[in-house]
Order: C-alpha cells, then sequence, then structure tokens
C-alpha cells in the first residue's frame, strides 16, 4: 500500500499541531511515510515543530519528520501540500482589523476592506508556494487553507489556472457538524446543497442518505437559535464572539427565510450592528493573539520543556479531519461529497461562469467536480454579483497595480458606505501595507 509524503506549509500556524494530530491518528486509512513543516519564520515553527517531534516520536514513530524553511528541501518529493500561511501574522490582522473600525466601517479578516487587504498580502505568497509545489514536485496536490480564500481562489484561477490546488474553508464542515447536532445526526449521515462565495453562501437542502429532509426542521431551529447549540458550546473551542456570530445567523435567516446562512454574511447584511458591537482598540486579532495563540504554543513550549507528549495537549477539530479527508478522497479517488472553491463553469446556472464559487463537488484523483446547483434567486443573485465584482477587482489591481480599481473594490464593498469612505480607508490600507503590498499607480 502506497505511503504518502506531507509537507505542511505555515508549520508555525496555531492550526498545524492539529493537522498532524489528525494525521496521525488516520494512518490506517490514510498512511504517511513523510511529514515536513515549512514556514518562513523559523522561530516560530522551531516552538511547533520541536513539540510535533516530540508527538511523533511517540505516536507515529516510523513517519519520518523533518522541519526547514529551504522551499527545495521542503517541497521535493511531496504528494500533498497542506497550506495555511498567513501573510502579515497577526500584527498585520490587527492592522486589517482596526484601519476600517476606525473609519466606522466593518474590520473583519476575510471581509470588507480587511479582507481586501489581507488578499493584496496572500496572493504573491500563494503564488510563491504554488512555483515552489510545481518546480520541485509537479504532480502534488495543494490543499490550500490560506485566507482570505475568495480572493487567493480567484487570483489563482487567473495567474495559476493549471496548478493542482484545491482552496477550502472550514465553516461549512463546522457548520455541518452544529446542523448534525440540531437533527440527532452525525454530519457523515447528511447530504447537503449549498451556494455561494466563500464565506458568502447558503445551504438550500440538508438530507440524510434516506432522503429524508431536515431542512424545515433547521429553518425553524436557526430562526430562534441561530446555529448555537449546547453540544457545540460544550465540545468545540469557542470564544464568546464566535457564540455570538452562531447565534446572530437567526437574523440572517430572516432576510432569506428558505436558504440557511453562512454566518459571514453578518458582515454584509448588519454591517452597522458588526461595527457598533466592535471594540475597535481590541478586535479579534487581539482576542486570537490571547487567546489560540498562546494557548497552542503555550502547549508546545510545555512539551519541549518536559520532553515528554502525554497525549492531549493538542486537539483535533472539523478544520483538520476536512482537510485530511480532503487528501485522502484524492489519494484513494473516493469521490466523496465535498464544498471546495471552484470555478463556476454553470454549477450555479445563472451565475458567471468564470466566478470562483463554493459549491458541493464530487473530489477523486483529477480534484473536484461541482455538482450543478441551478438557478439561485435574485436577492442572493443580486448579492454575489456585487460581491464576486469586488474579488475580481482586487485580483485586477494586485496584476495592474492599479490603485483605481483597488478604490473601485473597496467602494463596491457592501460593508463601505461610500466611495470617499472607501478613498480614505485605501490610503490607511496602502501606508500600512507598505512591506508587502506592490506599489499602486
Ligand atoms: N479557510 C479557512 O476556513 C481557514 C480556517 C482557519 C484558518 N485559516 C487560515 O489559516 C492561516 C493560518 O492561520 P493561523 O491563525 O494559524 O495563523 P498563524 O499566523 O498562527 O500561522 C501562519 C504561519 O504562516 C507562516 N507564513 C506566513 N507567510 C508565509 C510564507 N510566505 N511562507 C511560509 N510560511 C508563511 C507564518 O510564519 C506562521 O507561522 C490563515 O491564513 C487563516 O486565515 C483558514
Ligand atoms: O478568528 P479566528 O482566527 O478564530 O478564526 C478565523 C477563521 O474562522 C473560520 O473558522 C472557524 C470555524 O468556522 C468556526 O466554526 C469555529 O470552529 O472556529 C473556526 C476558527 O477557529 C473560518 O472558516 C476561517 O476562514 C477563518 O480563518
Ligand atoms: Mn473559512
Amino acid at each position: 500500500m502506497k505511503k504518502f509524503s506531507i509537507v505542511i506549509a505555515g508549520g508555525g500556524s496555531t492550526y498545524t499541531p492539529g493537522i498532524v494530530m489528525m494525521l496521525m491518528h488516520s494512518l490506517d486509512r490514510f498512511p504517511i511515510r513523510s511529514l515536513k513543516l515549512y514556514d518562513n519564520n523559523p522561530e516560530r515553527q522551531k516552538v511547533i515543530a520541536d513539540a510535533v517531534a516530540l508527538a511523533m516520536k511517540k505516536v507515529a514513530p516510523d513517519v519520518a519528520f523533518s522541519y526547514t524553511t529551504d522551499p527545495e528541501e521542503a517541497f521535493t518529493d511531496v504528494d500533498f501540500c497542506m497550506a495555511h500561511i498567513r501573510s502579515g501574522g497577526y500584527p498585520m490582522r490587527e492592522q486589517d482589523e482596526k484601519i476600517p473600525l476606525s473609519h466606522g466601517v466593518v474590520g473583519q479578516e476575510t471581509c470588507g476592506p480587511g479582507g481586501i487587504a489581507y488578499g493584496m498580502r496572500s496572493i504573491p505568497d500563494i503564488m510563491q508556494l504554488i512555483d515552489y509545489m510545481e518546480k520541485y514536485s509537479p504532480n502534488c496536490w495543494m490543499l490550500n487553507y490560506s485566507n482570505p480564500a475568495s480572493i487567493v481562489a480567484e487570483a489563482c484561477r487567473v495567474l495559476r489556472p493549471h496548478a493542482k490546488i484545491i482552496n477550502i474553508c472550514d465553516m461549512p464542515v463546522g457548520t455541518l457538524r452544529r446542523m448534525s447536532y440540531i437533527v440527532g445526526k452525525t454530519p457523515q449521515d447528511l447530504d447537503v446543497r449549498y451556494f455561494g462565495l466563500n464565506h458568502f453562501g447558503w445551504w438550500t437542502s440538508v438530507k440524510d442518505k434516506d432522503g429524508t429532509d431536515y431542512t424545515p426542521q433547521l429553518i425553524d431551529y436557526v430562526s430562534k437559535n441561530g446555529y448555537l447549540t449546547q453540544k457545540a458550546i460544550e465540545t468545540q473551542h469557542m470564544d464568546a464572539s464566535w457564540q455570538e456570530t452562531h447565534r446572530k445567523a437567526a437574523d440572517l435567516l430572516a432576510v432569506t427565510p428558505d436558504c440557511l446562512p453562512n454566518t459571514y454574511l453578518k458582515y454584509y447584511l448588519y454591517p452597522d450592528y458588526v461595527v457598533e458591537h466592535s471594540d475597535p482598540n481590541y478586535t479579534r486579532a487581539n482576542e486570537v493573539i490571547d487567546g489560540r495563540e498562546k494557548n497552542v504554543f503555550g502547549a508546545a513550549r510545555a512539551i519541549t520543556a518536559s520532553g515528554e507528549f502525554k497525549g492531549d495537549e493538542f486537539s483535533i477539530d472539523n478544520h483538520a479531519s476536512f482537510i485530511v479527508d480532503l487528501a485522502r478522497a484524492i489519494a484513494y479517488n473516493t469521490h466523496e461529497r465535498m464544498l471546495c472553491i471552484v470555478e463556476n463553469k454553470g454549477a450555479i446556472s445563472n451565475f458567471d461562469p468564470h466566478a470562483m464559487v463554493e459549491v458541493p463537488c464530487l473530489v477523486g484523483n483529477d480534484g473536484p467536480e461541482p455538482l450543478c446547483q441551478g438557478e439561485i434567486p435574485t436577492f442572493q443573485l443580486g448579492m454575489m454579483n456585487q460581491q464576486v465584482a469586488v474579488e475580481k477587482l482586487v485580483v485586477e489591481a494586485y496584476c495592474e497595480r492599479s490603485y483605481q480599481k483597488m478604490w473601485q473594490a473597496l467602494t463596491l464593498s457592501k460593508t463601505v458606505p461610500s466611495a470617499k469612505v472607501a478613498k480614505e480607508i485605501l490610503d490607511d490600507l496602502i501606508v500600512a501595507n507598505k512591506d508587502y503590498w506592490p506599489e499602486l499607480h
């Protein structure tokens, strides 16, 4: 039986230990011979890698483990690259969130001006990862979580149209788990129909394998509680701000009562509410720095200091299981049904065929094959046309180094009230991103 070789790009990510744990616990169904970590920040990666080395020595001593900042070493002889880099790190995420808020506009990692700013940083870094992969392991698949996934996916379509990269998001799998709690099933029992852009979509149907339709039951539940469930609170990491986001889905559903909304729609449908409930001096970046980053790096340092991995220091969640399931679906040509971000090509029949959309796909060794979701309603179509134009303008602005197109992108975002405010935010973002963005003219 073939054993696979994997590199995790963004080895120093807070999500790396969870993915490594998932890989170690999946060896019987997805055997691997080698695991490498790759990062461009040696100090950050070393903290995670030293702990992972001890964990692997204990759990999977036969799997070769190494870590490096050298692209050739990282990308040579690999079958899968699992990528989750953060260009500019948390300090730049903080700027993405705080600059728009200082103008009274939503400050978010992937939505609105913050997502646009992050997109301009991520594009060159992801293209570089693809180039390393294609140079050193041309048959490798890149499974990419790096955000903002919608802008990154559009940049891949335009700049590396033949690359073996699949852009993915953990939000739909996390929400499916919550849905399964609500209807008393497991996520594996349920098949969904879903359409949208990344962080911008709707479920139209949730059924079990016998065809029993749980959509009306879910609509009833979500209209009262959002996606908040007691079991999710007890079993999943859930900061208060995430709980509030899941609860807010009730107000999103009120706008489209037949379709179950992605929680990220709150930034577009209720931007005034989001701004009112944001602290411009302490945003989600600060919560993550003081929470997840401290916890994961603290646990890693404690393992290394004690010289021993006990077994329960790192947890496995949806995020880790989805990317491993995806790799396995490609490796064994399973044709499992999974949501991926792919070129539309008619999957949403009344929407731009060249838009990068998030829809259910059958995944096998040729990658994802999108399933037709048919025509979508006028309201969602209107919102998606506006948002996809924002995403396309960002990629055009990057390619053409165009200030004008960046201004248009910000102006068109549903989160921004006027061209005047868009320009003020853009000028601040340009200063903050001077070490990352190309010069715009
Ligand atoms: N798509 C999704 O649904 C989803 C879900 C969760 C996280 N994410 C994304 O995963 C990424 C990691 O998140 P995190 O909170 O763990 O961030 P993090 O800052 O802890 O980790 C990112 C790592 O990437 C490294 N890095 C940055 N630029 C790099 C480059 N050019 N080459 C190699 N390494 C580089 C950093 O040094 C850092 O160690 C982010 O992009 C985040 O938005 C996506
Ligand atoms: O603010 P962060 O860094 O905690 O999270 C940002 C990411 O959020 C999404 O992932 C969520 C997931 O959807 C949610 O259900 C819960 O389990 O937490 C995850 C993050 O920890 C999202 O899909 C990503 O794109 C974001 O990067
Ligand atoms: Mn996501």
